[in-house]
Protein backbone atom coordinates (compact mmCIF):
# COMPACT_ATOMS: atom_id res chain seq x y z
CA UNK A 1 0.00 0.00 0.00
CA UNK A 2 1.50 3.11 -0.77
CA UNK A 3 0.85 6.67 0.18
CA UNK A 4 1.04 8.13 -3.47
CA UNK A 5 -2.57 5.87 -4.01
CA UNK A 6 -5.78 7.69 -3.64
CA UNK A 7 -7.17 7.21 0.00
CA UNK A 8 -10.50 6.15 0.97
CA UNK A 9 -10.62 8.48 3.86
CA UNK A 10 -8.04 11.71 4.41
CA UNK A 11 -7.60 13.57 7.59
CA UNK A 12 -6.22 17.14 7.47
CA UNK A 13 -5.58 19.64 10.34
CA UNK A 14 -8.27 17.66 12.62
CA UNK A 15 -8.64 19.30 16.00
CA UNK A 16 -11.17 18.98 18.62
CA UNK A 17 -10.90 21.27 21.49
CA UNK A 18 -12.91 20.58 24.20
CA UNK A 19 -14.25 23.76 26.58
CA UNK A 20 -14.23 22.75 30.20
CA UNK A 21 -16.60 26.26 30.98
CA UNK A 22 -20.20 24.51 32.72
CA UNK A 23 -21.77 27.64 31.56
CA UNK A 24 -22.41 31.12 30.53
CA UNK A 25 -21.21 32.38 33.71
CA UNK A 26 -17.94 30.81 33.57
CA UNK A 27 -17.21 31.49 29.88
CA UNK A 28 -17.78 35.14 30.68
CA UNK A 29 -15.81 35.32 33.31
CA UNK A 30 -12.79 33.32 31.42
CA UNK A 31 -13.14 30.42 34.09
CA UNK A 32 -13.33 27.95 31.26
CA UNK A 33 -10.29 25.66 29.82
CA UNK A 34 -9.56 24.25 26.33
CA UNK A 35 -8.65 20.69 26.26
CA UNK A 36 -6.52 20.12 22.95
CA UNK A 37 -7.78 16.58 22.74
CA UNK A 38 -6.68 16.60 19.34
CA UNK A 39 -4.27 19.38 17.87
CA UNK A 40 -4.05 19.44 14.01
CA UNK A 41 -4.05 15.78 12.84
CA UNK A 42 -3.60 14.72 9.45
CA UNK A 43 -4.02 10.95 8.79
CA UNK A 44 -4.97 8.63 5.42
CA UNK A 45 -6.56 6.03 5.38
CA UNK A 46 -6.28 3.38 2.18
CA UNK A 47 -8.80 1.18 1.00
CA UNK A 48 -9.21 -2.30 2.69
CA UNK A 49 -6.37 -1.47 5.03
CA UNK A 50 -6.05 -1.72 8.61
CA UNK A 51 -4.39 1.80 10.30
CA UNK A 52 -4.26 1.50 14.07
CA UNK A 53 -4.40 4.06 16.56
CA UNK A 54 -2.33 3.33 19.20
CA UNK A 55 -1.28 5.80 22.55
CA UNK A 56 -1.51 5.67 26.46
CA UNK A 57 -5.49 6.58 27.71
CA UNK A 58 -6.19 10.30 27.54
CA UNK A 59 -3.56 10.99 24.52
CA UNK A 60 -6.89 11.77 22.39
CA UNK A 61 -7.62 8.38 20.39
CA UNK A 62 -11.16 8.34 21.24
CA UNK A 63 -11.67 11.99 20.27
CA UNK A 64 -10.01 11.55 17.16
CA UNK A 65 -12.23 8.44 16.00
CA UNK A 66 -15.43 9.99 17.10
CA UNK A 67 -14.53 13.71 15.04
CA UNK A 68 -13.57 11.68 12.43
CA UNK A 69 -16.87 9.77 11.95
CA UNK A 70 -18.51 13.69 13.30
CA UNK A 71 -20.33 11.68 16.00
CA UNK A 72 -18.58 14.59 17.80
CA UNK A 73 -18.35 18.35 15.98
CA UNK A 74 -14.46 18.95 15.06
CA UNK A 75 -13.23 22.38 16.31
CA UNK A 76 -11.49 22.44 12.89
CA UNK A 77 -10.18 20.55 9.86
CA UNK A 78 -11.43 18.53 7.09
CA UNK A 79 -12.57 14.79 6.76
CA UNK A 80 -12.35 13.78 3.00
CA UNK A 81 -14.23 10.41 2.57
CA UNK A 82 -13.93 9.22 -1.27
CA UNK A 83 -12.92 13.12 -2.24
CA UNK A 84 -16.37 14.29 -0.55
CA UNK A 85 -15.23 16.73 2.34
CA UNK A 86 -18.12 15.63 4.87
CA UNK A 87 -18.31 18.88 6.88
CA UNK A 88 -19.21 20.61 3.78
CA UNK A 89 -22.40 17.94 2.59
CA UNK A 90 -25.80 18.78 3.49
CA UNK A 91 -27.49 17.39 6.15
CA UNK A 92 -29.04 14.62 3.72
CA UNK A 93 -26.26 13.57 1.56
CA UNK A 94 -24.22 13.33 5.77
CA UNK A 95 -26.62 11.01 6.61
CA UNK A 96 -26.24 9.14 3.43
CA UNK A 97 -22.47 8.60 3.65
CA UNK A 98 -22.69 8.04 7.39
CA UNK A 99 -23.91 4.75 6.58
CA UNK A 100 -20.58 4.08 5.24
CA UNK A 101 -18.55 4.92 8.39
CA UNK A 102 -19.79 2.96 10.96
CA UNK A 103 -18.34 2.69 14.73
CA UNK A 104 -17.71 0.05 16.76
CA UNK A 105 -17.62 0.74 20.59
CA UNK A 106 -15.34 -0.37 23.41
CA UNK A 107 -17.75 -1.41 25.72
CA UNK A 108 -20.13 -4.27 24.58
CA UNK A 109 -22.10 -3.69 27.57
CA UNK A 110 -22.73 -0.45 27.74
CA UNK A 111 -23.26 0.21 24.09
CA UNK A 112 -26.03 -2.16 23.59
CA UNK A 113 -29.52 -0.74 24.95
CA UNK A 114 -30.45 -3.47 27.49
CA UNK A 115 -34.68 -2.79 26.90
CA UNK A 116 -33.86 -3.83 23.23
CA UNK A 117 -33.78 -7.14 21.67
CA UNK A 118 -30.68 -8.45 19.74
CA UNK A 119 -33.51 -8.06 16.58
CA UNK A 120 -34.16 -4.71 17.41
CA UNK A 121 -30.66 -3.57 17.97
CA UNK A 122 -29.29 -4.57 14.53
CA UNK A 123 -32.97 -3.63 12.83
CA UNK A 124 -32.40 0.14 14.26
CA UNK A 125 -29.74 1.04 11.48
CA UNK A 126 -32.11 -0.61 8.68
CA UNK A 127 -34.81 1.03 9.76
CA UNK A 128 -33.37 4.40 10.35
CA UNK A 129 -32.13 3.92 6.25
CA UNK A 130 -35.09 2.75 5.12
CA UNK A 131 -32.65 -0.24 4.03
CA UNK A 132 -35.16 -3.07 4.35
CA UNK A 133 -38.89 -3.84 6.18
CA UNK A 134 -40.82 -7.10 6.68
CA UNK A 135 -39.45 -10.43 5.50
CA UNK A 136 -36.14 -8.62 4.39
CA UNK A 137 -35.45 -6.82 7.49
CA UNK A 138 -36.02 -10.40 9.35
CA UNK A 139 -34.00 -12.35 6.57
CA UNK A 140 -31.30 -9.65 6.78
CA UNK A 141 -31.22 -9.90 10.63
CA UNK A 142 -30.45 -13.63 10.67
CA UNK A 143 -27.87 -12.93 7.70
CA UNK A 144 -26.29 -10.53 10.02
CA UNK A 145 -26.21 -12.71 13.16
CA UNK A 146 -25.02 -16.17 11.23
CA UNK A 147 -22.37 -13.68 9.88
CA UNK A 148 -20.74 -12.31 12.91
CA UNK A 149 -21.04 -16.37 14.01
CA UNK A 150 -24.52 -16.36 15.83
CA UNK A 151 -27.47 -18.34 15.20
CA UNK A 152 -29.84 -16.44 13.20
CA UNK A 153 -32.31 -17.77 16.35
CA UNK A 154 -30.94 -15.04 18.71
CA UNK A 155 -33.16 -12.15 17.62
CA UNK A 156 -35.47 -12.12 20.12
CA UNK A 157 -32.80 -12.08 23.17
CA UNK A 158 -31.54 -9.53 25.30
CA UNK A 159 -28.14 -8.58 25.30
CA UNK A 160 -27.93 -9.27 29.04
CA UNK A 161 -28.47 -12.91 27.83
CA UNK A 162 -25.22 -12.70 26.06
CA UNK A 163 -21.25 -12.88 26.96
CA UNK A 164 -18.86 -9.73 26.38
CA UNK A 165 -17.33 -11.37 23.59
CA UNK A 166 -21.01 -12.05 22.20
CA UNK A 167 -21.77 -8.82 22.65
CA UNK A 168 -19.23 -7.39 20.87
CA UNK A 169 -20.05 -9.54 17.82
CA UNK A 170 -23.82 -8.05 18.46
CA UNK A 171 -21.89 -4.50 17.84
CA UNK A 172 -20.44 -5.57 15.16
CA UNK A 173 -23.28 -6.77 13.35
CA UNK A 174 -24.96 -3.58 14.24
CA UNK A 175 -22.79 -1.70 12.49
CA UNK A 176 -22.26 -4.21 9.54
CA UNK A 177 -26.02 -3.77 8.72
CA UNK A 178 -25.90 -0.77 6.45
CA UNK A 179 -22.96 -1.90 4.54
CA UNK A 180 -20.30 0.03 5.55
CA UNK A 181 -16.73 0.91 3.45
CA UNK A 182 -15.03 2.03 6.88
CA UNK A 183 -15.53 1.20 10.34
CA UNK A 184 -13.75 3.11 13.47
CA UNK A 185 -13.24 0.28 15.84
CA UNK A 186 -12.91 1.98 19.04
CA UNK A 187 -10.97 -0.52 21.83
CA UNK A 188 -13.23 -3.03 20.27
CA UNK A 189 -11.55 -5.57 22.40
CA UNK A 190 -10.04 -4.19 25.19
CA UNK A 191 -13.10 -4.96 27.62
CA UNK A 192 -12.63 -8.53 26.88
CA UNK A 193 -10.87 -11.96 27.95
CA UNK A 194 -7.63 -12.55 26.37
CA UNK A 195 -8.77 -15.69 25.42
CA UNK A 196 -11.88 -13.91 23.71
CA UNK A 197 -9.93 -10.58 22.01
CA UNK A 198 -8.24 -13.25 19.86
CA UNK A 199 -11.40 -14.25 18.31
CA UNK A 200 -12.98 -10.98 17.98
CA UNK A 201 -9.91 -10.09 15.88
CA UNK A 202 -9.88 -12.93 13.51
CA UNK A 203 -14.00 -12.12 13.39
CA UNK A 204 -12.66 -8.17 12.50
CA UNK A 205 -10.13 -9.96 9.75
CA UNK A 206 -12.26 -12.32 7.91
CA UNK A 207 -15.12 -9.72 7.81
CA UNK A 208 -12.04 -7.42 6.49
CA UNK A 209 -11.84 -9.95 3.25
CA UNK A 210 -15.12 -10.70 3.04
CA UNK A 211 -16.67 -7.09 2.46
CA UNK A 212 -13.38 -5.28 1.38
CA UNK A 213 -13.42 -2.99 4.64
CA UNK A 214 -10.87 -0.19 5.51
CA UNK A 215 -10.63 -0.05 9.50
CA UNK A 216 -9.29 2.78 11.77
CA UNK A 217 -8.50 0.49 15.15
CA UNK A 218 -7.93 2.20 17.96
CA UNK A 219 -6.16 0.43 20.65
CA UNK A 220 -3.88 1.42 23.96
CA UNK A 221 -3.01 -2.20 23.81
CA UNK A 222 0.28 -2.00 21.19
CA UNK A 223 0.18 -6.39 20.75
CA UNK A 224 -3.04 -6.03 19.62
CA UNK A 225 -2.36 -2.87 17.13
CA UNK A 226 0.59 -5.18 15.92
CA UNK A 227 -1.29 -8.13 15.55
CA UNK A 228 -4.09 -6.46 13.26
CA UNK A 229 -2.52 -3.44 11.62
CA UNK A 230 -1.56 -2.62 7.89
CA UNK A 231 -0.16 0.37 9.28
CA UNK A 232 0.26 2.09 12.31
CA UNK A 233 -0.16 5.55 13.89
CA UNK A 234 1.09 6.20 17.32
CA UNK A 235 -0.74 9.32 18.96
CA UNK A 236 0.64 11.36 21.95
CA UNK A 237 -1.36 14.51 23.55
CA UNK A 238 -3.37 14.60 20.19
CA UNK A 239 -0.36 14.50 17.86
CA UNK A 240 0.73 12.16 15.63
CA UNK A 241 4.05 11.25 16.99
CA UNK A 242 4.86 8.69 13.86
CA UNK A 243 2.72 7.14 11.51
CA UNK A 244 4.03 4.09 8.68
CA UNK A 245 3.79 0.21 8.13
CA UNK A 246 3.19 -1.59 11.24
CA UNK A 247 7.07 -3.39 10.95
CA UNK A 248 8.86 0.28 9.56
CA UNK A 249 7.13 1.75 12.87
CA UNK A 250 8.07 -1.18 15.34
CA UNK A 251 10.86 -2.98 14.03
CA UNK A 252 13.02 -1.27 14.98
CA UNK A 253 11.34 1.50 16.35
CA UNK A 254 12.42 5.22 15.76
CA UNK A 255 10.38 8.01 18.03
CA UNK A 256 11.18 7.21 21.41
CA UNK A 257 7.58 7.13 22.54
CA UNK A 258 7.42 4.26 20.43
CA UNK A 259 10.34 3.03 21.54
CA UNK A 260 9.15 3.24 25.35
CA UNK A 261 5.61 1.60 24.53
CA UNK A 262 6.72 -1.11 22.94
CA UNK A 263 9.34 -1.82 25.73
CA UNK A 264 6.29 -1.90 27.96
CA UNK A 265 4.33 -4.67 26.08
CA UNK A 266 4.28 -7.14 29.47
CA UNK A 267 4.46 -10.34 27.47
CA UNK A 268 8.28 -10.64 25.84
CA UNK A 269 7.75 -9.26 22.17
CA UNK A 270 8.88 -10.37 19.26
CA UNK A 271 9.48 -6.69 17.86
CA UNK A 272 11.07 -5.73 21.06
CA UNK A 273 14.40 -6.90 23.23
CA UNK A 274 15.75 -4.61 24.92
CA UNK A 275 15.31 -3.59 28.69
CA UNK A 276 12.07 -1.88 29.59
CA UNK A 277 11.95 1.99 29.03
CA UNK A 278 10.49 3.84 32.31
CA UNK A 279 9.13 7.06 30.87
CA UNK A 280 9.57 9.96 33.25
CA UNK A 281 7.06 11.97 34.96
CA UNK A 282 2.91 11.20 33.48
CA UNK A 283 0.93 12.47 30.81
CA UNK A 284 0.89 15.96 30.38
CA UNK A 285 -2.47 18.31 30.69
CA UNK A 286 -3.78 18.95 27.23
CA UNK A 287 -5.23 21.47 28.86
CA UNK A 288 -1.13 23.45 28.44
CA UNK A 289 0.60 20.91 26.61
CA UNK A 290 4.32 21.37 26.85
CA UNK A 291 6.23 23.63 23.98
CA UNK A 292 8.01 22.72 21.40
CA UNK A 293 8.10 18.44 20.91
CA UNK A 294 4.82 17.60 23.42
CA UNK A 295 7.13 14.65 24.37
CA UNK A 296 9.96 15.95 25.60
CA UNK A 297 9.13 16.41 29.67
CA UNK A 298 9.35 12.46 29.33
CA UNK A 299 11.37 11.52 26.50
CA UNK A 300 14.44 9.36 27.57
CA UNK A 301 16.27 10.29 24.37
CA UNK A 302 15.86 14.27 25.26
CA UNK A 303 18.39 16.11 22.52
CA UNK A 304 21.03 17.79 24.85
CA UNK A 305 22.30 21.07 23.50
CA UNK A 306 25.74 21.89 22.45
CA UNK A 307 27.34 23.58 25.27
CA UNK A 308 26.76 20.69 27.29
CA UNK A 309 28.45 17.13 27.15
CA UNK A 310 26.48 15.18 29.50
CA UNK A 311 25.36 11.26 30.10
CA UNK A 312 22.16 10.98 28.73
CA UNK A 313 21.08 10.33 31.63
CA UNK A 314 22.28 12.89 33.47
CA UNK A 315 20.67 15.69 30.65
CA UNK A 316 17.11 13.70 31.48
CA UNK A 317 17.61 14.08 35.09
CA UNK A 318 18.97 17.37 34.63
CA UNK A 319 15.61 18.45 32.58
CA UNK A 320 13.51 16.50 35.33
CA UNK A 321 15.15 18.96 38.07
CA UNK A 322 14.05 21.46 35.82
CA UNK A 323 10.55 21.13 34.98
CA UNK A 324 9.99 20.05 38.70
CA UNK A 325 11.54 23.39 40.11
CA UNK A 326 9.29 25.44 37.98
CA UNK A 327 5.99 23.91 39.31
CA UNK A 328 7.42 23.49 42.98
CA UNK A 329 5.56 24.71 45.67
CA UNK A 330 8.35 23.89 48.38
CA UNK A 331 12.08 23.04 48.31
CA UNK A 332 10.98 19.85 50.03
CA UNK A 333 8.93 18.76 47.12
CA UNK A 334 12.65 18.47 45.01
CA UNK A 335 14.27 16.20 47.64
CA UNK A 336 14.29 12.53 48.83
CA UNK A 337 14.13 12.10 52.29
CA UNK A 338 16.68 9.69 53.64
CA UNK A 339 15.16 6.28 54.87
CA UNK A 340 13.92 6.94 58.47
CA UNK A 341 13.86 10.70 58.17
CA UNK A 342 10.86 10.99 56.57
CA UNK A 343 9.93 14.25 58.91
CA UNK A 344 13.39 16.03 57.77
CA UNK A 345 13.58 19.45 58.62
CA UNK A 346 15.03 21.40 55.86
CA UNK A 347 15.50 24.68 57.37
CA UNK A 348 17.90 22.39 59.86
CA UNK A 349 20.01 20.73 57.10
CA UNK A 350 23.10 21.91 55.15
CA UNK A 351 24.03 23.06 51.76
CA UNK A 352 25.77 19.58 51.39
CA UNK A 353 22.79 17.33 52.93
CA UNK A 354 20.22 19.36 50.86
CA UNK A 355 22.49 19.26 47.72
CA UNK A 356 22.01 15.06 48.60
CA UNK A 357 18.95 14.81 49.21
CA UNK A 358 18.48 16.68 45.91
CA UNK A 359 20.42 14.76 43.60
CA UNK A 360 19.05 11.07 44.92
CA UNK A 361 15.55 12.38 44.35
CA UNK A 362 16.42 13.17 40.62
CA UNK A 363 18.81 10.12 40.14
CA UNK A 364 22.00 12.62 39.73
CA UNK A 365 25.77 11.92 40.62
CA UNK A 366 27.16 13.75 43.54
CA UNK A 367 29.31 15.46 40.37
CA UNK A 368 28.16 16.05 36.99
CA UNK A 369 30.25 14.67 33.99
CA UNK A 370 30.06 18.21 32.51
CA UNK A 371 31.67 20.85 34.90
CA UNK A 372 30.28 23.80 33.60
CA UNK A 373 27.01 21.94 34.06
CA UNK A 374 27.83 21.10 37.30
CA UNK A 375 28.46 24.82 38.26
CA UNK A 376 25.08 25.80 37.49
CA UNK A 377 23.19 23.00 39.25
CA UNK A 378 25.70 23.48 42.30
CA UNK A 379 24.44 27.15 42.59
CA UNK A 380 20.66 26.51 41.71
CA UNK A 381 21.60 23.83 45.01
CA UNK A 382 22.31 26.82 46.90
CA UNK A 383 19.50 29.32 45.89
CA UNK A 384 17.69 26.46 47.00
CA UNK A 385 19.39 26.11 50.47
CA UNK A 386 18.35 29.36 50.81
CA UNK A 387 14.45 28.62 50.43
CA UNK A 388 14.62 30.86 46.81
CA UNK A 389 12.82 28.40 44.35
CA UNK A 390 12.29 31.28 42.06
CA UNK A 391 16.22 31.79 42.24
CA UNK A 392 17.12 28.31 41.59
CA UNK A 393 14.43 27.78 38.69
CA UNK A 394 15.90 30.71 37.21
CA UNK A 395 19.31 29.16 37.21
CA UNK A 396 18.22 25.53 35.71
CA UNK A 397 16.52 28.19 33.45
CA UNK A 398 20.21 27.54 31.26
CA UNK A 399 19.68 23.51 30.28
CA UNK A 400 17.23 24.74 27.56
CA UNK A 401 16.46 21.25 24.84
CA UNK A 402 16.14 22.47 21.17
CA UNK A 403 13.37 20.17 22.12
CA UNK A 404 11.65 22.20 23.94
CA UNK A 405 11.78 25.08 21.55
CA UNK A 406 10.79 22.73 18.49
CA UNK A 407 8.01 21.47 17.53
CA UNK A 408 9.15 18.39 15.21
CA UNK A 409 8.50 18.59 11.66
CA UNK A 410 6.94 15.55 10.22
CA UNK A 411 10.38 13.89 8.91
CA UNK A 412 10.03 11.10 5.78
CA UNK A 413 11.96 8.32 6.19
CA UNK A 414 10.34 7.33 3.28
CA UNK A 415 7.35 7.69 1.24
CA UNK A 416 5.06 6.13 3.89
CA UNK A 417 6.66 6.79 7.44
CA UNK A 418 6.51 10.16 9.18
CA UNK A 419 8.51 10.49 12.76
CA UNK A 420 8.01 13.46 14.29
CA UNK A 421 10.70 13.81 16.23
CA UNK A 422 14.32 16.46 16.00
CA UNK A 423 16.39 13.15 15.91
CA UNK A 424 15.61 11.92 12.80
CA UNK A 425 15.13 15.95 11.31
CA UNK A 426 17.64 15.94 8.63
CA UNK A 427 19.66 18.39 8.60
CA UNK A 428 18.96 19.48 12.42
CA UNK A 429 21.24 21.62 14.63
CA UNK A 430 21.57 20.32 17.68
CA UNK A 431 22.40 24.17 19.02
CA UNK A 432 18.43 24.78 17.87
CA UNK A 433 18.93 27.27 15.88
CA UNK A 434 18.48 25.73 12.90
CA UNK A 435 15.74 22.38 13.21
CA UNK A 436 13.99 22.18 9.85
CA UNK A 437 15.49 21.39 6.23
CA UNK A 438 12.69 18.60 5.88
CA UNK A 439 10.23 18.57 3.43
CA UNK A 440 7.88 19.63 5.47
CA UNK A 441 5.37 16.38 5.32
CA UNK A 442 2.25 16.86 7.42
CA UNK A 443 0.03 14.20 5.61
CA UNK A 444 0.30 10.52 6.40
N1 LIG B 1 -16.22 15.80 26.79
C1 LIG B 1 -15.01 16.16 27.21
N2 LIG B 1 -14.80 17.34 27.83
C2 LIG B 1 -13.57 17.73 28.24
N3 LIG B 1 -12.45 16.97 28.07
C3 LIG B 1 -12.60 15.79 27.47
C4 LIG B 1 -13.88 15.31 27.00
N4 LIG B 1 -13.68 14.07 26.46
C5 LIG B 1 -12.37 13.79 26.56
N5 LIG B 1 -11.72 14.82 27.16
C6 LIG B 1 -10.27 14.92 27.43
O1 LIG B 1 -9.62 14.87 26.17
C7 LIG B 1 -8.41 14.14 26.28
C8 LIG B 1 -8.45 12.99 25.27
O2 LIG B 1 -9.44 12.06 25.68
P1 LIG B 1 -9.79 10.75 24.84
O3 LIG B 1 -10.87 9.99 25.57
O4 LIG B 1 -10.06 11.13 23.44
O5 LIG B 1 -8.42 9.96 24.93
P2 LIG B 1 -8.14 8.40 24.70
O6 LIG B 1 -6.77 8.32 24.16
O7 LIG B 1 -9.24 7.82 23.89
O8 LIG B 1 -8.17 7.85 26.16
P3 LIG B 1 -8.88 6.51 26.72
O9 LIG B 1 -8.15 5.38 26.10
O10 LIG B 1 -8.70 6.63 28.19
O11 LIG B 1 -10.34 6.63 26.29
C9 LIG B 1 -8.30 13.68 27.72
O12 LIG B 1 -7.51 14.60 28.43
C10 LIG B 1 -9.74 13.74 28.21
O13 LIG B 1 -9.78 13.99 29.60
Amino acid sequence: MSDTSDPILRIEGLKKYYDTSSGFVDSLLGRGQTVKAVDDVALKLHEGETLGVVGESGCGKTTLGRSILRLIEPTDGNVYYRGEELTDVSSTRLRRLKTDLQYIFQDPFASLDPRMTVGDIIGEPLDVHGIATGEERIDRIGELLETVGLSANYTRRYPHEFSGGQRQRIGIARALAVDPEIIVCDEPVSALDVSVQAQILNLLDDLQEEFGLSYIFIAHDLSVVEHISDRVAVMYLGEIAEVGPTEAVFSPPHHPYTEALLSAIPEPDPLWEGDRITLSGTVPSPIDPPSGCRFHTRCPRIIQPDEFDLTQTEWRSIVDLKLHASDAKSVKSLTTTEEGSVDIDLSAVSNDQLDRLVRAEFSLPGELSDPEAETILSAAIDRLHAGEIAAATDRLGAFVSPCERHSPEQYRSDDTHRIACLLYEQGFDSSGDSAGGTDAVVEN
